[in-house]
């Protein structure tokens, strides 16, 4: 009883303090967070396993259960090998009673394995709002949570620079939260055919693939491939939701993974905020229309925005291109030397893309037009890695051509 009523007390001492206006979600994150952070209800870890363990109930069941009422891993419930890599075993998508892993006869994706995963059928956009946990971080400061701090070798920590150099997602990090994340980080060398993350399952780490290629598969059917660089592994983690796909590496791969609580903490804010913040205006690009919800979070993940008065210069004809640019408010122009005025460009336009398309220099100027323009921009890097299928819409549409 005291240990109940202990509980209930610091729970009304956090209400007081925090005066959520949804008193039933923040009881339940606070719930949710305390049960996660807890040790004894964490599993032991296995050689294969990073320090930190997936949140599970004492039981083993998942923490984080379908706040809808039903439990979404109860179709996979009798699997005896639901774990993603860093769980039980290493599991081979033909054969799922195996624990072995054995490469995949044929790695392309659309054909070899599609078919043989995840039966259960899983609904990928159903989404459980980003919790208060992420949009109350003074929850955490109360809390007592380590980050784990790995051993990393200086031939790791050089590679982890690199990475880190060119990641949009870390380079927003302050020092301090950067060296948290390096540190928690923890290598993870898989050969070509493993299931990395299995749909429907608890979510545990995030991922950062330092090379090799991953296949992501949705409900059975290949959705696109994440090549070195790109992430993966955040809704789960982000929504407290079933894993939304499954993820096996199409070629060997060296991974990082970051345990849940420290992508939460210090990464989830800053996504949930960016892809929320670009969602609305992405749709309306008509450029973007052949991207699904999934490629457009990942291209708002990587977005900067940017502000021009009129008259400022956005692009310099001639000069080397580093970046692409949309429209988010206001207008611009386009100027050609020799040519003069060659078109006025507004909301949900874009520009700056043949030289990063041709390897080319800036092939005219740019202007800012109305007295305020906004502008959000993607470099060089995600350019090539985020755009997918309106890479070819862009050379379709060459306006030196056309
Ligand atoms: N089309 C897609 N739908 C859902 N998840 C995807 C898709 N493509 C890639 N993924 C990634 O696959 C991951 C599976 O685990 P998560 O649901 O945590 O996060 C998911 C995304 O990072
Ligand atoms: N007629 C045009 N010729 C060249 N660039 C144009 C023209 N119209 C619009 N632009 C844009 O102006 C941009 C200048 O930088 P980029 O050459 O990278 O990409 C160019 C196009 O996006």
């Amino acid at each position: 009883m005291t240990a109940y009523t202990d509980v209930v007390n610091d729970l009304s001492r956090e209400l007081s303090l925090k005066k959520p206006k949804d008193v039933i979600q923040f009881c339940a994150d606070y719930f949710n967070n305390k049960l996660a952070e807890d040790p004894a209800r964490q599993q032991p870890s296995t050689a294969t396993a990073p320090s930190s363990r997936p949140a599970q109930t004492a039981s083993g069941a998942p923490l984080f259960k379908d706040q809808f009422g039903g439990d979404p891993h109860e179709p996979l419930s009798h699997h005896p090998h639901r774990g993603s890599i860093f769980k039980d075993s290493f599991t081979h998508p033909e054969d799922p009673q195996s624990n072995k892993i054995r490469p995949l006869d044929n790695a392309s994706p659309g054909s070899g394995f599609a078919a043989h995963l995840a039966k259960v059928k899983f609904n990928p956009e159903r989404r459980i709002s980003v919790s208060a946990e992420s949009v109350n971080p003074e929850i955490f400061a109360t809390s007592s949570w380590q980050p784990p701090v790995h051993d990393l070798s200086d031939e790791q920590l050089q590679r982890l620079n690199n990475i880190v150099r060119k990641s949009f997602l870390f380079s927003q990090l302050e020092d301090e939260a950067l060296r948290t994340v390096i540190y928690a980080l923890e290598e993870k060398k898989v050969p070509r055919g493993t299931e990395i993350i299995k749909q429907g399952d608890e979510g545990d780490y995030f991922y950062v693939l330092e090379s090799g290629e991953v296949t992501f598969v949705v409900n059975g059917e290949t959705k696109g491939q994440g090549k070195s660089g790109s992430t993966f592994g955040e809704l789960a983690l982000m929504y407290n939701s079933p894993r939304a796909a499954t993820v096996i590496s199409s070629q060997d791969c060296v991974l990082w993974a970051l345990d849940r609580m420290t992508f939460r903490r210090i990464l989830l804010e800053g996504t949930a905020k960016r892809r929320a913040m670009y969602d609305g205006f992405l749709k309306d690009v008509p450029v973007l229309r052949c991207l699904n919800s999934y490629e457009r979070n990942k291209l708002a993940d990587a977005l900067e925005s940017e502000t021009y008065n009129k008259g400022d210069t956005i692009i310099r004809e001639g000069e080397p291109g580093e970046n692409f640019y949309f429209i988010e408010q206001g207008e611009a122009e386009v100027f050609k030397e020799g040519e003069g005025h060659m078109a006025t460009l507004g909301k949900g336009d874009y520009f700056g893309e043949l030289a990063l398309l041709n390897d080319l220099p800036r092939q005219a100027t740019v202007v800012a037009k109305s007295d305020v323009i906004k502008v959000v921009t993607l470099d060089k890097n995600g350019f090539q890695r985020l755009l997918g299928p309106a890479i070819e819409v862009l050379k379709l549409q060459d306006p030196t051509k056309i």
